[in-house]
């Protein structure tokens, strides 16, 4: 299966198992012969996948190197980054190397905003291995990092130069993790597909993991077409998120992971919608089943006020405004602009 996307930057995602063998071949279409590329990964990935990616690359006469980083969100952060300016200076990259993000979203959001950023821009392949980057994070350009502040507060927009989904390294993700993904899939659903979400509520979406990846990424690729730059539509891609990115942050990107956070952020708003009588009845029980199915949390014990304040730095605030992602029914959601102060009376709905 193969898509286009088409931003800033056109480029093609190809769905494909064992795609990741054709990495050298299909860079070959893109760079120069002999051209340098630096493979980023994480410690878990790299001992997998690495060997491989490096002996495709090299068998199509490019240069690559490995380079990797500790695992996890924890190392989601700034000086990560400079660790790949350190290792992309020292191999001497130009603007017509490339580097190759080989991993999960945190993998994928560092390795692009290091392209982003060395020589004011490089460009990039992303090759996700979790069900969360090939329905999601590998697409569509968001690059950046943690701060303790709050979630993604730096970042860059810079769209990949390919991006290759090879569903059979899912099989070597754990059990949380591939949980972790169904969360943004349940997000798909909820924001623009109830035919999606009844799916992922109904079916043994392992026997159609093809297909769901298919379907997530197509309507992200739809929706970042029309709204590259975070404008409008493309803050339906956030539902959820603004509570879910406070639950992080609030414990310090440790306890909660970003699906699992997401999932609790999902149900939070679809009670705000339905209190305020905007969202259908009975559609967080939806969400509810729908996360319990994979196993995920559907709440938290963090007191409500404290989520509340943590999302004074999202980037959907404006002022004293803040942009909400509500849903009417699943599959049907809207950007709603409300005042700051008025998220305060929502404290005894969450
Ligand atoms: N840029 C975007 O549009 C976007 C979208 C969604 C999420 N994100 C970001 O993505 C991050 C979460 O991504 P994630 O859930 O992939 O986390 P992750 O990258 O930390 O990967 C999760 C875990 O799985 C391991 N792993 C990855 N692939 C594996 C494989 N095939 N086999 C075995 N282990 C494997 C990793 O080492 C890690 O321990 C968050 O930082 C989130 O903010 C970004
Ligand atoms: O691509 C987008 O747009 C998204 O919002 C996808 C989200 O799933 C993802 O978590 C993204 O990184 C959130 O971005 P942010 O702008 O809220 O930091
Ligand atoms: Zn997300």
């Amino acid at each position: 299966m193969e898509l286009t996307v088409r931003t800033s930057g056109t480029y093609r995602i190809m769905i494909e198992r064992g795609c990741m063998d054709a990495v050298g071949e299909r860079a070959g279409e893109l760079f120069k012969p002999g051209a340098k590329a630096v493979v980023i990964s994480d410690s878990n990935v790299l001992p997998l996948y690495g060997k491989r990616i490096l002996n495709s690359l090299e068998a199509a006469g490019f240069s690559a190197s490995l380079f990797s980083f500790p695992a996890g969100e924890e190392s989601k952060r700034l000086s990560s980054i400079e660790a790949m300016y350190a290792e992309c200076a020292a191999r001497g990259l130009t603007r017509s190397d490339f580097l190759v993000a080989l991993g999960g979203g945190v993998t994928g959001d560092m390795a692009g905003f290091a392209a982003a950023t060395f020589l004011r821009g490089i460009p990039f392949i992303q090759i996700p291995t979790t069900l969360l980057a090939q329905i999601d994070s590998s697409v569509g350009g968001k690059t950046g990092v943690d701060l303790p502040q709050g979630k993604n507060l730096v970042g860059a927009f810079h769209q990949p130069a390919l991006v290759l989904i090879d569903p059979d390294t899912l099989s070597t993700l754990s059990p949380r993790y591939f949980s972790d993904g169904m969360a943004e899939a349940i997000k798909y659903g909820c924001i623009k597909s109830r035919e999606l979400f009844d799916m992922i509520l109904r079916e043994d979406v392992s026997q159609k993991i093809e297909e769901l990846i298919f379907r997530c990424v197509d309507i992200k690729r739809e929706v970042v077409e029309r709204d590259e730059f975070d404008t409008g539509e493309r803050m339906l891609l956030n539902f959820g998120h603004t509570f879910g990115h406070a639950l992080e942050k609030l414990y310090d990107f440790k306890k909660l992971s970003h699906g699992e956070a997401v999932g609790i952020g999902m149900v939070m708003m679809a009670k705000c919608g339905e209190s305020k009588g905007i969202t259908k009845a009975g559609t967080a029980n939806e969400i509810i089943a729908a996360l319990e199915k994979y196993n995920l949390p559907t709440k938290d014990e963090m007191p409500a006020g404290r989520v509340i304040e943590a999302t004074a730095l999202d980037k959907k605030n404006s002022g004293n405004r803040i942009s909400l992602i509500l849903l009417k029914e699943i599959g049907e959601s809207f950007v709603d602009e409300v005042f700051r102060g008025s998220l305060a009376e929502l404290t005894g709905v969450l």
